[in-house]
Formats: C-alpha cells, structure tokens, sequence
C-alpha cells in the first residue's frame, strides 16, 4: 500500500476556453488555482480545434464551436466541456456521454436578456423603424404614420414557454399585450397567458410571432413556408432561439410578398465564425428586418454572469466531481471528507458495476469512508472517498472493471 497522491496538480490541468468567454471565467479559474489557460477569441474549426483540444482536460465554449464526435475521440484527457450559454446543441452529447466527459451549461443566466430584446424588437418592428431608420441613413425622410401601430393591445404567440419565453410574456403583458403561448408540454401559464391547444392556433392569432425552443429534430424548420402563410398577413416573425428554427428562404419570400411586415432574426442556419468573416443571407435584402449577429444573450451582465457560473460548474467537478445540473451526467455531490482519497467512476450503466469496485476495495483492504453512486439511463457515476492507505493497484482493478468508462484520483 503507497499513500500517494496521483492527481494531477492544478497548474498542469488544461483548460481551453474558445469564442471570447467573459474574463470573469479566466478570473474565476484562476482563483481558484487553475493557471494552465489557452484563451482563443473566436472559435475553432474542427481540425483547428482537435489539435488545441488534444491535451485538454476541460473546454469552454459558446454557440459556435462544434464539439463532434471527431472532436471527443481526439480528446484523450477531456473530462469536462462548460458551454458558457444555454444551448448545448453545439455537442454531441452522445458522444461526450460514451467519452464519459461531463457537459455542464448556464441555464438562466442570459434569459432576461433575450426577453428584454425581443421585446424591443416588437416594439420597434410594430412602429415601422428598422426601416424608417435605414431611409433616413440613405437620405430618405418617410414621416407617415401609415404602417405604425402600438404594441399595446396586440397579441403575441410565444413558441416554447420556458425560462425565456415566460419572461416575454410577464413583459409583454405589462405592455398591455394579449398572450397566447404554444409549447409541447403544458406549462403553467404567467398572468393572463393562454396556452394554444396547437402551432396552427397560435399562427393565426398572432400579431407577433416570437420563438423561443431549443434546436432540436422536432424544431429544425418548424416554421417553413406551410406555417408562414398560417400566420396574419402583415405579421411580424421574431427568431432568437436557433438558426435551424425558420427556414430563411421561406421568410424571405414572405418579406418580399409583404406577407410578413417585418422580422427579428438573431440565429441563422449558418452563422460566421469569427468577427471578421463576412455574414450571408438573404435577409440583408430587407430594411423591415432587424438583422443581429447571435447576442440575444450578450449583454455585460449576462455574460459576466455566466462567466462565473460556468466556470464555477467547471471548478467544482475539478475540485471534488460534483455534477449538480450537468446536462448529460448523473448529479452527484458528495461532502469532502478529512484525509481520504476521493477516486470517481464513470462506467455503463450496466448491472453489477457498483458489486465489482467494491469487491476490490473490501479484498485490498481498504476501508471505504464515503460513496455516492448515481445513475441515469447512460451512466453510472460513482464518488468513492477511501482511507488513505489506498493503493494504486486498486485504481488498476477500478479501471479493468467491465463497463468502465473513465476512472480517476482526484486527491
Ligand atoms: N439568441 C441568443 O443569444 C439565445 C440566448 C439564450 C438562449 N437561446 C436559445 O433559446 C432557447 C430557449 O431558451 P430557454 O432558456 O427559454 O429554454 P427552456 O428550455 O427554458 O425553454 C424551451 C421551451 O421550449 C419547449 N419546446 C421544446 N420543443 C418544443 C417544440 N417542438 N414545440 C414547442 N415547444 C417546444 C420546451 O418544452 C420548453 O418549455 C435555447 O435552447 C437556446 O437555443 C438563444
Ligand atoms: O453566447 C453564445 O454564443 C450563445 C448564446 C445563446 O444562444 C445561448 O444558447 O445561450
């Protein structure tokens, strides 16, 4: 029996944050002891990334990165991606489950945010100013209040009624706005709300259609051409929820038809990686279109905000492997205990896991003093605190055992 410490000391655990993360996730990693940062302000292509990502053993990443299955088995020491937004249609989270790499996200953190925007963007579509705005720039001076409506006393169809979508509503209320929702499971509605029983009823109620789902099969192109010419003639369409929602041509030729009276559309099927890539789409045709590039979420606030949460997230799982909300891992939290070694176990789950590593605990010897075992329909994650007499032969037994995905000593 050896007591000796094989985890990794803080300074050589890697972390490869992408797209610009807010500098309070540096500073938060920092204090907390981790100083091994390769920063990048803009995402990776995949080639780029599986060469950056090769010795990493934690990535933070936006909207943009593409965390593929390429990536995952390119990625040998990875045991945990931070998506510092609320979308993780960005990974593969089969991929990173079978990697037994943990996903964790920032749920909350920039939905007023959004809410507030959207909000702004009805207003001003309702009143005609995208494109008063873009004549007045050329020249043009269309005073005219033909076209210009108050947002007061208009109904609003919102499409997917979580965190975002309820908090448009309570805004769009107190505006004096008149609330129908559509979501694929019931919802309480908030104040004066009223669920629609189907997308179609909503369509067609609706002075104001916003979108607020997550990138999903059942939402890629859940508003086409079909669902377009369900809604109100001179309707105004709001898309901040992902690019594969809408699909543009159809918008498109509903904005050059005047079917639709005007749009806000943050997401796009394909978006620019960086900054200094130009930006295509069809939508650049249209003044009535308030065009904006993926910040829905990026306000100061926000970002400062999930800067600190994500990398919290992060530092938590590091320090101890907590997995509390991690968006593909059992949840686990277990109290430290005093002079132990923490070991975690990421395994199938599968019967007889939990049977086999305590077998090889109880033939060495070796007094287990805390053990919490979680599982989900993937996995098995299970945080064993052992005396300190603990051996590195039984980390070998630990990582021989049938189903194991991942084994590791954290102290
Ligand atoms: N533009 C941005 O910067 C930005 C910022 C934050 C979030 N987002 C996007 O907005 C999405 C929504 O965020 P949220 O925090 O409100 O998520 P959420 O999970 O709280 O709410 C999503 C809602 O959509 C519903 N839904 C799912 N599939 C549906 C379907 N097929 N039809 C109808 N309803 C469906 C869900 O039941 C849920 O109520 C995110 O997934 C993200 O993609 C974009
Ligand atoms: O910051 C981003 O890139 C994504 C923001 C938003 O779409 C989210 O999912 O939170």
């Amino acid at each position: 029996m050896t007591d000796s410490k094989t985890s990794l000391n803080k300074d050589k655990i890697k972390f490869l944050l992408l797209e610009g993360v807010h500098q309070s996730a540096v500073d938060s990693l920092k204090n907390a002891g981790y100083t091994n940062i390769e920063y990048h302000k803009a995402a990776l292509n995949e080639d780029e990334l599986i060469e950056a990502i090769k010795d990493a053993h934690f990535v933070g990443l936006r909207s943009r990165t593409q965390l593929t299955r390429k990536v995952f088995e390119n990625a040998p020491k990875l045991v945990a991606a931070g998506c510092f937004c609320i979308g993780t249609n960005q990974v593969d989270l089969q991929a990173a489950t079978e990697h037994g790499v943990a996903v964790f996200n920032a749920p909350y953190s920039n939905t007023r945010s959004v809410a507030e925007l959207v909000i702004a963007e009805a207003i001003l579509l309702l009143r005609g100013i995208p494109a008063k705005n873009a004549g007045c720039h050329r020249g043009e001076w269309q005073k005219s209040a033909e076209g210009s409506f108050e947002i007061r006393g208009k109904t609003l169809g919102i499409i997917g009624y979580g965190s975002i979508g309820s908090q448009m509503s309570v805004l769009a209320e107190s505006l004096g706005m008149r609330v129908f929702f559509y979501d694929v499971i019931n919802r309480l509605p908030l104040g004066n709300a009223v669920q629609c029983k189907s997308l179609n009823e909503l369509l067609a109620k609706s002075d104001v259609v916003s979108l607020h789902v997550p990138e999903t099969g059942a939402t890629k192109n859940m508003i086409g051409e079909r669902e377009i010419n369900a809604m109100k003639k001179g309707a105004i369409l709001l898309n901040a929820s992902r690019g594969t929602v809408v699909d543009i041509d159809a918008l498109a030729a509903a904005m050059e038809s005047g079917h639709i009276a005007g749009c806000a559309i943050d997401v796009f099927p394909v978006e620019p990686k960086g900054n200094n890539e130009e930006f295509q789409s069809p939508l650049r045709a249209f003044d009535n279109a308030i065009l904006t590039p993926h910040i829905g979420g990026s306000t100061m606030e926000a970002q400062e905000n999930i800067g600190f949460e994500v990398a919290e997230k992060l530092v938590k799982y590091s320090d101890n492997g907590t997995t509390i909300t991690s968006v593909n891992f059992p949840e686990v939290a277990l109290p430290s205990h005093d002079k132990v070694h923490r070991l975690l176990h990421v395994h199938k789950n599968v019967p007889g896991v939990l049977t086999a590593i305590n077998k090889i605990f109880s033939e060495s010897d070796i007094n287990i003093c805390g053990q919490y075992l979680q599982t989900n329909d993937k996995l098995g994650y299970v945080i064993l605190d052992v005396d300190r007499a603990y051996s590195e032969m039984a980390l070998e037994q630990l990582r021989k055992v049938t189903g194991t995905i991942r084994c590791r000593v954290l102290f």
